[in-house]
């Protein structure tokens, strides 16, 4: 656990960017902050692995105060990842990755195996390990970046907008890759960003700050939702609001019933049972495209497919992408609206 007990940092030149932080980073979960540009985050991320150290205050990791410990020690245990990944521009890939575990002393024969296992962690070929960091993808260089940061098995992982500068499509593919990692080695994350949508996404709790270096709220990504503490954390969270709440709850409970035979449209499946497309019975003979969901993806996924849908209809498929039956429009609203009573009772 990561723990700020009334941190404050104030600048030389009089700009106070952390303003009395008390704030506990639970162990194993991921803790996201954000909040507007200057409102001292990176401060917060930076005073963890003493890169900055606060004006007062204390902060502990696994309960030892890190102002005791020698800050180039306290660095190398902690895994730090930053937006433009900070490769070292004339080390190899997979040089790169072994840096802390040689700073350790580990040999260069283990921490290249270290660091070739990582590569493959990470999503990344082999063959990457040869290439120079520029001979890489914006996206493939932020792996490349966790990959480094993990090299050591740090219990704690520091993550400075790691995402910020890929575009959106590499960016959800980043963080699916980092929810997998996340459910295998439970590290003690803590993540900056700007953008909302990927702290809902990634953030067991979140922690919102307002300019000054005020903390505003910190609550799990459900309670923020269903009850922010003002009309900042409101606005902040943006006006779909519900919708947000929708992207948190999966379609497990969601009722289905069989696909319908014999209206206007039919749902046309292969030889194993899987949805192909929506076939018309006019004249026209149309065929629309189907996009079945699984039980593991979001309401919001399904309120969308279901307006997209010329039926209303939801196919539902099993982990082998086989139907499983169709959940309708009503069905849908009706959920939406239990689950959104739900978490607001809950928060
Ligand atoms: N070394 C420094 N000296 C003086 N002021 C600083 C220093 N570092 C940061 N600040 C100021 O402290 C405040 C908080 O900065 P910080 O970088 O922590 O904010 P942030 O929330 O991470 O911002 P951004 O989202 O833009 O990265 C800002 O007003 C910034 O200008």
């Amino acid at each position: 656990m990561i723990q700020f007990d009334t941190v404050h940092k104030r600048f030389p030149n009089g700009t106070t960017a952390v303003h009395d932080l008390s704030l506990e980073m639970p162990e194993g979960g991921v803790t996201v902050l954000v909040g507007s540009s200057g409102c001292g985050k990176t401060t917060t991320l930076r005073m963890i692995n003493r890169m900055v150290d606060p004006t007062s205050g204390t902060i502990r990791v696994g309960g030892k105060d890190v102002l005791q410990q020698d800050a180039a020690d306290l660095r190398r245990s902690i895994g730090y990842v930053i937006q433009q990944s900070g490769l070292f521009p004339h080390r190899t890939v997979l040089d790169n990755i072994a840096t802390v575990p040689l700073l350790l002393g580990w040999g260069r024969k283990k921490a290249r195996a270290r660091a070739a296992e990582l590569l493959e962690t990470v999503g990344l070929a082999a063959d990457a390990g040869k290439r120079y960091p520029h001979q890489l993808s914006g996206g493939q260089q932020q792996r490349v970046g966790v990959a480094r940061a993990l090299a050591a098995d740090p219990p704690v992982l520091l993550m400075d907008e790691p995402f910020g500068a890929v575009d959106p499509v590499v960016r959800t593919q980043l963080q699916d890759e980092l929810l997998r990692l996340q459910k295998e080695l439970s590290k003690t994350i803590v993540f900056v960003t700007h953008d909302i949508d990927e702290a809902v996404r990634l953030g067991d709790q979140i922690a919102i700050f307002r300019t000054g270096g005020h903390l505003v709220q910190c609550a799990t990504p459900a309670e923020l939702l269903a009850h922010p503490a003002d009309d900042f954390v409101a606005d902040f969270l943006g006006a779909e609001r519900g919708l947000k709440l929708l992207s948190l709850k999966s379609l497990a409970d969601l009722p289905q019933g069989p696909a319908p035979e014999g209206g206007a449209w039919t749902l046309v499946l292969d030889e194993a049972r899987k949805p192909l497309h929506w076939a018309s019975k006019s004249s026209t003979g149309t065929e629309l495209p189907v996009r079945p969901l699984k039980d593991t993806d979001s309401l919001l996924a399904a309120l969308n497919e279901s307006i997209a849908s010329p039926t209303g209809l939801v196919a539902r498929v099993d982990a082998a992408g086989v139907l499983t039956g169709v959940s309708s429009r009503d069905d849908i609203h009706e959920y939406a609206g239990r689950a959104h009573t739900e978490a607001s009772v809950a928060a």
